[in-house]
C-alpha cells in the first residue's frame, strides 16, 4: 500500500511570491491498483508526482510504500525524454537495474520483449530521430516497465497524440500493468481518459490542492475514452458534482473529444 500524506508543499518563489501548492493532501493506492489523478490546470498534479517519485523532497508530510519511501519506481512523463545518441534498446536499458551480468542479461531480454510487445521489434537499433511521436512514447512506456517496478508514476504521458495512437498506447499500458501488477498513479487533464484507465479516480481541488472526491470505476475492461459507457459515466459525474467538476477545463475538452470518437 502506498500512503501519501502531504501536509504542506510550498514553493518559496513563484514569480516573486511564495505559493502553497499542496495542503492536507491524503491519498492511498493499493497494491496493483490503477489510480488516476485529475484536477484543474496548475493545481499541483506534477508537484504531487515529483514528491511521490522522490524528485522533490522539500515538503512537510510523508510518502510511505510498505514502510519505506518508495524506490522501486517507473516514470513516464509528458515528453518521452529519450537520449538522441542512444538506440531504442539502449534508451530502455539506460534505466535498467541489474546487480550482476546474469541479471543484466535477464533485464536485456525483458527490454527486448517489452519493445516487441510495443510493436518496436524492427527498430531496436534505430535512433530516436527516426521515430514518430507515438513510437517515442512506446519506447518511453517500455522503459517505464523494464525494471518491473512496484510503482509506476505517469504524468500525462499520452497528451497531444492523435486519438488512435493514444488509444493504442493506453491498451499497451493496461496490458503491461495487468501483466506486472504494479500500482499506478496516473495524472491527466482528461476525465474520460481517467475513467477509461482507472480503478479509481481522485479529483484534486485548485491550489492548494487536496483530494476532494474519489470515484471507483466499476466498468469492465477493455475501455477507451471514446466508448459510450465512459461517456455516460462522465456525464453522470458531471451532473452529480457540477460544483467540483463543472469548472474543470477537462470537462469541456472531453465532451468535444467524444463527438468524433464515439466508439471503443
Ligand atoms: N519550481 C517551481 N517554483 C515555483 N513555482 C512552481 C514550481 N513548480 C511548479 N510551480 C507552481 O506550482 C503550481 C503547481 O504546478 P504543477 O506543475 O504541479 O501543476 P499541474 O497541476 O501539474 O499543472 P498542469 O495542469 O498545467 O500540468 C503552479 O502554479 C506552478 O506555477
Amino acid at each position: 500500500m502506498l500512503e501519501i500524506q502531504i501536509d504542506h508543499k510550498r514553493y518559496p518563489d513563484r514569480g516573486g511570491r511564495p505559493h502553497l501548492a499542496l495542503s492536507g493532501l491524503r491519498l492511498s493506492v493499493r497494491q496493483g491498483e490503477f489510480v488516476c489523478v485529475v484536477g484543474p490546470s496548475g493545481c499541483g498534479k506534477s508537484t504531487l508526482l515529483n514528491i511521490v517519485g522522490g524528485l522533490d523532497r522539500d515538503m512537510s508530510g510523508r510518502v510511505d510504500l510498505d514502510g519505506a519511501f518508495p524506490e522501486d519506481i517507473g516514470f513516464m512523463f509528458q515528453e518521452p525524454r529519450l537520449m538522441p545518441w542512444l538506440s531504442v534498446l539502449d534508451n530502455v536499458l539506460l534505466v535498467a537495474r541489474a546487480a550482476d551480468p546474469r541479471a543484466a542479461a535477464v533485464v536485456r531480454e525483458r527490454a527486448v520483449a517489452l519493445l516487441r510487445a510495443m510493436e518496436l521489434g524492427d527498430v531496436l537499433d534505430a535512433y530516436p530521430g527516426r521515430l514518430s511521436g507515438g513510437m517515442m512514447r512506446r519506447v518511453a512506456l517500455a522503459r517505464a516497465f523494464v525494471n518491473e517496478p512496484q510503482l509506476l508514476l505517469m504524468d500525462e504521458p499520452f497528451v497531444s497524440l492523435d486519438t488512435p495512437t493514444a488509444n493504442r498506447l493506453r491498451e499497451m499500458l493496461v496490458e503491461q500493468w495487468q501483466r506486472c501488477g504494479a500500482s499506478v498513479l496516473f495524472v491527466t487533464h482528461d476525465l474520460r481518459e481517467a475513467l477509461a484507465l482507472a480503478d479509481r479516480v481522485c479529483f484534486l481541488s485548485s491550489a492548494p490542492a487536496r483530494v476532494v472526491l474519489e470515484h471507483e470505476v466499476e466498468l469492465p475492461r477493455p475501455r477507451q475514452p471514446g466508448c459510450a459507457e465512459v461517456g455516460r459515466l462522465q456525464e453522470a459525474l458531471l451532473a452529480r458534482h457540477p460544483d467540483l467538476l463543472g469548472g474543470l477545463p477537462l470537462a469541456g475538452h472531453a465532451r468535444a473529444n467524444c463527438e468524433g470518437d464515439g466508439h471503443a
